[in-house]
């Protein structure tokens, strides 16, 4: 047995207490075995935490990771404007070597944020499965499928790609892939594909993920041509069960508030691309008093522009209350539970607390910090203070990813090159 110890920190306990201890890790089973004082000498490896917090790692409900090659591509416009002008047809141009680079890209940055778990919807998907098996984190990942402007042939191919990628990479990495079947959309996708695929997915045994409600255009036409509400056609299609998950749910009525919360589908909530594209704030602290479970995501580094969920976790308090009116709305508390347990029960992971027996997914953040200074409250701090610069190591599955700021799983300069290199020769191929 080869222990881990993480010594001498403030740990971040399951009910936001914090406490002076010392957490071992058992490496071979990835599990957290202990919590209290003095557990060095049970360890052959010691992770120092003196003077730093020590937390779940993060975990980033809804993203794109590859997308990291478009960071800056293009901004300052509208959903569906970004998508169709700038985004679709860049991403037509992506070859699998490019999304690799970007993956790496991405997973590099989410590493050194304390980021040790992510929901990705994407395509090239062995690519990102094989960057996710060597940086380490773990990852519940799936293929994107659009529809629209696509002939049945296509269409239909896609979907198919999307279950069976779905059904091929479930517990990959020894387990720590997981995979989920992703519609882009409730308007991007048509609904004869849900209906002939949706069932299949759930006999595979994979829960559905998809950007739901994320603006206003893509409720009036459901209304339009249905008469329901999106996520009513949602629950019709069989897409609200309990392991199913979306990404955004802005423009929710009270109707589907309840709905969501009797049906028990987290939702993804996304700050910061819902503010940079304008789509809108979220209900949030509706959500959470109606018993929705909400997680927090970054969604992909071009409506961003960075994957930092320390970020993500401030522009969730903050948002949260501008939506509220109310300055006790959504409270550093809440924002906590949807960094890291709250983020993971919405994807269908175990992580998330600083427990005996729960995977060891962990980040320290380094309290000697100005912005950091004095400790009042460190619930407050991780919520309103703290950066991703602030992380000193990430731990995941009981590996360590992330060393006195020194990421060990992937090459840095390496990848910071390969990621240049592809994305000058995207931007050639695609702007001449
Ligand atoms: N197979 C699909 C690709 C879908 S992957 C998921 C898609 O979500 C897109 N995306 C990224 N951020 C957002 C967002 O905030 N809302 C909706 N779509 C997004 C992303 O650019 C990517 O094209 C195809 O043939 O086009
Ligand atoms: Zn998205």
């Amino acid at each position: 047995m080869t222990m881990l110890a993480i010594t001498e920190g403030r740990i971040l306990r399951p009910d936001l207490s914090v406490t002076a201890a010392d957490v071992l890790i058992d490496r071979d089973s990835g599990e957290i075995s202990a919590i209290g004082p003095d557990l060095a000498g049970d360890a052959d490896e010691t992770l120092d935490a003196a003077n730093s917090l020590v937390t779940p790692g993060y975990v980033n409900g809804h993203c794109h990771v590859a997308m990291s090659l478009l960071r800056g591509y293009a901004d300052d416009k509208p959903l569906d404007a970004w998508l169709q002008e700038d985004i679709w047809p860049a991403e037509g141009a992506l070859t699998s070597d490019d999304v690799r680079a970007g993956a790496e890209l991405g997973l590099l940055e989410m590493i050194k944020s304390g980021i040790t778990a992510f929901a990705d919807m994407y395509f090239h998907i062995p690519d990102i499965a094989d960057a996710v098996e060597t940086a380490g984190l773990r990852a519940r990942l799936g293929h994107g499928i659009v529809t629209v402007g696509k002939d049945g042939d296509a269409a239909r191919e896609d979907a198919r790609t999307s279950l069976e990628i779905a059904r091929e990479f479930d517990g990959a990495a020894d387990g720590r892939i997981s995979t989920a079947f992703m519609p882009h959309s409730l308007t991007t996708v048509g609904s004869e594909y849900l209906d002939e695929f949706v069932p299949d997915a759930r006999a595979a045994g994979v829960p559905v993920h998809y950007h739901a409600n994320e603006t206003e255009d893509e409720v009036a036409p459901i209304v339009d041509e249905r008469g329901v509400r999106p996520l009513e056609y949602a629950a019709e299609m069989g897409m609200l069960e309990p392991e199913d998950f979306v990404a955004h749910a802005v423009h929710v009525d009270d109707t589907e508030i309840d709905l969501l919360a009797e049906a028990g589908t987290g939702v993804v909530h996304c700050p910061a691309s819902n503010m940079k594209l304008a789509s809108g704030m979220a209900p949030v602290q509706q959500l959470l008093e109606a018993g929705v479970t909400v997680g927090l995501g970054t969604d992909g580094a071009a409506s961003n522009n960075d994957l930092s969920m320390l970020d993500e976790a401030r522009d969730a308090a903050m948002l949260g209350k501008l939506a509220a009116d109310d300055a006790s709305a959504v409270p550093a508390e809440a924002v906590v539970d949807m960094l890291t347990g709250e983020s993971a029960a919405v994807i269908g992971l175990e992580s998330g607390r600083l427990e005996v027996g729960a995977p060891a997914d962990l980040a320290v953040i380094d309290l000697e910090q100005p912005h950091l200074t004095p400790p009042h409250d460190l619930v407050s701090h991780l919520t309103y203070a703290a950066a991703a610069a602030d992380v000193r190591h990430t731990v995941c599955d009981g590996r360590i990813l992330m060393r006195d700021r020194e990421v060990l799983t992937l090459d840095e300069a390496a990848v910071r090159e390969n990621a240049l290199e592809a994305a000058e020769a995207l931007s050639a191929r695609v702007d001449g």
